[in-house]
């Protein structure tokens, strides 16, 4: 079936017809749009600028509800930017979730990987034929064009041409660095959550892989037992307000200025780490064990990114930071391997976390940071396709809600 056919049922004065094509990478959903979206034009940055200010209502239609929720991750194909459109990239993507259109998103980048081997027609996808194939090791190349810069994806290919679920993708990050390391964050009253018992700072670490990322150990943000014991609400509260925390004070400002669009106030994620969990597997694991023998140690985290939003993936572009983190602290030499889980990888035997590694150090950045290339591999799997529809009488219109913050 062609997805960008109406269903066979009628609908009266349907105005749009969205098709979609949705997978999951270690239980992370990727809403891949390649069009129904308005017209973007100009550079990706450009093109980012307009979906945010003329289109927000388009995101949140395929974000929140009634056909997506408040956890919901998407994908718009851009088939031409200015780094396309030179020849540096096979094709470009814009990041979409709960609250806008972020930078960087690994987890998309490995689903994107499979479908954009699997997708056939050129007009999703116009440089598809130029992707380079290599039988020796059985992969695919191609050069996904991100708001944060370039990204060499690899993608284990079968004979027949298609993508092999069997075998991780993996991808080489945009250069990546340590931005602040434990670094005291004073936290005036109005920012203390009740389980920092009135302490008036925390100590966390800072790292950008693409967007940037605030690392801070579960016991530190007042939860004694890690995250074995998981209170969502708590944890919720406390990563919310410690955001506010770093946004909010002016001398924290260097953690939260993206280098690549300037932005300021941008801290995409909290992640909530916890050096004591590893990975909860049995001895029929798949993809779980293939790549944990390969990772020397393992860490879980619990991200919170964007409007609060939980990724169920160890977060591919935070394993960038993190690793870039974990270098700069003498603790991962280059080509190191690290298993990053999520509380998805974790709980569920069969999937993976990602593995994270140095690739190698990059140029310093304008910023003067010394900067390292990571690889990330994880596995994406397809879950469906479908095909959005909005009735021209649909007092909702061309838009979606969120219930959490109409509740609020
Ligand atoms: O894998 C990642 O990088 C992401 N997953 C959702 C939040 C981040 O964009």
């Amino acid at each position: 079936m062609d997805p960008s056919k109406l269903p066979p049922f009628q609908i009266n004065g349907a105005t749009k017809s969205i098709p979609s094509v949705e997978m999951h990478t270690a239980g992370e959903p990727t809403r891949i749009i390649w069009m129904g979206f308005p017209e973007l034009k100009g550079t990706l940055l450009e093109q980012r600028a307009q979906a945010k200010s003329h289109f927000d209502h388009f995101r949140r239609l395929l974000m929140l509800e009634p056909r997506g929720h408040f956890d919901m991750y998407g994908a718009i194909l851009r088939p031409h930017t200015e780094l396309v459109d030179a020849g540096h990239a096979d094709i470009g993507v814009l990041f979409t979730h709960n609250e806008g259109f972020s930078t960087m998103c690994g987890h998309a980048t490995i689903a994107l990987g499979r479908f954009l081997v699997d997708v056939v027609d050129t007009a999703i996808f116009p440089r598809r034929h130029q992707l380079r194939h290599d039988t020796i090791s059985g992969t695919t190349r191609l050069t996904l064009h991100v708001p944060c810069g370039l990204v060499e994806v690899s993608v284990p290919t079968l004979p027949t041409g298609s993508s092999d679920p069997s075998r991780p993708v993996s991808f080489v990050s945009v250069p990546s660095f340590a931005t602040a390391i434990s670094l005291r964050i004073p936290l005036a009253p109005q920012y203390r959550w009740p389980e920092v018992k009135g302490r008036d700072s925390v100590t966390a670490d800072f790292a950008y892989g693409g967007a940037y990322y605030c690392m801070v150990s579960a016991e530190e943000l007042g939860f004694p037992r890690g995250l074995a014991e998981i209170d969502v609400q708590k944890m919720d509260h406390a990563t919310k307000l410690l955001k506010e925390a770093v946004v909010g004070n002016a001398e924290l400002e260097y953690l939260t200025r993206d280098i690549i669009t300037g932005e300021e106030g941008f801290l995409y994620g909290i992640m909530i780490t916890d050096g004591r969990l590893g990975h909860v597997h049995s001895s029929d694991d798949s993809a779980g064990v293939h790549a944990q023998r390969d990772a020397s140690s393992e860490e879980t985290g619990l991200c919170f990114f964007a409007n609060q939003q939980i990724d169920r993936s160890p977060t591919g572009g935070c394993v960038a930071a993190r690793v870039a983190l974990a270098h700069a602290k003498g603790a991962l030499a280059v080509g190191e391997k690290r298993m990053y889980n999520s509380l998805v990888s974790r709980a569920y035997k069969g999937l993976s976390g990602f593995i994270g590694s140095v690739a190698g150090e990059a140029d310093t950045n304008s910023k003067g940071q010394q900067s390292v290339r990571v690889n990330v591999e994880g596995c994406g799997y397809y879950t469906g396709y479908h095909s959005f529809v909005v009735e021209k009488d649909d007092g909702l219109g061309v838009d979606g809600f969120s219930m959490r913050d109409l509740a609020l």
